[in-house]
């Protein structure tokens, strides 16, 4: 089993990147490029899943996932986040219903 570690280090690689040479760095050149170029990337690979999912290919979503959760992790990283900050409100959610917590969100 692949460690959950692989978001540690890919972090730190992502944290790197700041002030990279965007031509040999995919990530500099996203942070270089700007919010609104990583904000497309998000939805494209969002749209990307979702076929994947549809053309029953299993293969073909573990890795257009990776892509996705790639490209929000480098959103996060940009907004000054971690995927620290996620798996915090994951696990404040833990145990929680769905149902209950929606319905504490209309509460708020
Ligand atoms: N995990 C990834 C990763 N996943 C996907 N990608 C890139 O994300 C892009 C996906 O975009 P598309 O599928 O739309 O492909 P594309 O048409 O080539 O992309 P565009 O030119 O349209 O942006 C591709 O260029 C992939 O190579 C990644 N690029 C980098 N990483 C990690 O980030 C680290 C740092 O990368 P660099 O900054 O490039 O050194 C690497 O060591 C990896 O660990």
């Amino acid at each position: 089993m692949v460690s959950a570690d692989i978001l540690e280090r890919l972090s730190t690689t992502l944290a790197s990147r700041h002030g990279a040479d965007p031509s040999s760095s995919y990530v500099a050149k996203l942070f270089h490029k700007g919010t609104d170029e990583i904000l497309k990337k998000v939805g494209e690979e969002a749209v990307e899943t979702i076929m994947a999912a549809k053309d029953g290919d299993k293969l073909h979503l573990v890795r257009e996932i990776a892509d996705l959760w790639f490209h929000t992790l480098v959103l996060l990283e940009h907004t000054g986040l971690s995927h620290e900050d996620v798996l915090a409100e994951l696990a404040r959610r833990e145990g929680i219903s769905g149902i209950d917590e929606k319905n504490s969100r209309k509460e708020q």
